[in-house]
């Protein structure tokens, strides 16, 4: 379905009943990513699935200001106000769980639980915000002059999805499929305006974070296996796993495992 927030047209997808649980994909992801889980997180949960701004079929405006991270996440909220929904678990997924660390730290009433799959609350230094600001710059400009095909073809290859040259043939095929639908305007701007470099850091606002915390991240994947466990050291009740033989999206990796430990973290009252 098709709903208007702040002006901008979201692709919404709902399914399920139980607790309200948002899923928030990664950069050239889409809601389509969580579809393989909806048949079981469903019976536990209200699922609500959306493309981001700049993905999938919601809308990629132009202005890369209207790609803010806290404008994002405000967006996050109108939604959620306007389908009534008071508190939710929120999962997020590389830059969804940069969203959800922002939603978290900027509406923290609204969270309930929070589960947080190989992610960063942001960069601690400007120093380091600039440079990567720079970093990713170059990257929108490469989607602007190469085109999406070979952008996507750069992305799938870099170091940190290694471990996805593992998988079948046929899934790596659905991945590429998917993030070639992309809209490379709203990729390119969802580089500039919500870009690692960009958003704020939100490392101070973890201590704060009184709802339980679940964090995931794959073996394999050292640099957001280091930053999940300084993230853990932060917060009050948090729970943090790393998973064997697999690397950065542990939901692509190992399916059915990501699948069992998130119903059971949810589950667990
Ligand atoms: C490469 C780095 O940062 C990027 C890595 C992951 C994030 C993401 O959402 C990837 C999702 C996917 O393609 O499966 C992305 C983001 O948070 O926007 C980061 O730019 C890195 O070394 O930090």
């Amino acid at each position: 379905m098709k709903t208007m927030i702040n002006g901008i047209q979201y692709h919404v997808e709902r399914y399920g009943s139980g607790f309200p649980l948002v899923l928030l994909h990664g950069f050239t992801g889409a809601a389509s990513t969580w579809k393989p889980f909806c048949p079981v997180w469903g019976q536990h949960s209200e699922l609500v699935l959306l493309d981001l701004i700049g993905h999938g079929e919601t809308e990629s405006p132009g202005d890369m200001k209207r790609y803010d991270i806290k404008q994002a996440t405000n967006d996050l909220k109108v939604l959620l106000d306007q389908f009534g929904i008071e508190k939710v678990d929120l999962l997020g997924y590389s830059m969804g769980g940069r969203i959800a660390i922002a939603f978290a730290s900027l509406y923290p009433g609204r969270v309930r639980k929070l589960v947080l799959e190989s992610t960063t609350p942001g960069l601690k230094t400007p120093e380091e915000r600039q440079a990567r600001i720079i970093q990713d710059e170059k990257l929108a400009v490469k989607m602007e002059e190469e085109g999406i095909e070979k952008f996507i073809d750069f992305w799938q290859s870099i170091p940190l999805f290694q471990s996805q040259q593992n998988l079948p043939e046929k899934v790596r095929e659905q991945i590429r499929s998917q993030r070639l639908k992309n809209d490379p305007v709203g990729l390119a701007n969802s580089l500039r305006g919500m870009g690692t470099g960009k958003q704020p850091s939100w490392w101070d606002a973890l201590v704060n974070f009184d709802f339980d915390t679940l964090l995931i991240t794959g073996e394999l994947d050292d640099k957001f296996c280091e930053i999940a466990a300084d993230m853990a050291a932060k917060l009050p009740k948090s729970t943090n796993l790393t998973i064997n033989g697999c690397g950065h999206a542990i939901h692509v990796e190992e399916q059915q495992k990501f699948g069992t430990i998130v119903s059971e973290f949810l589950l667990n009252t």
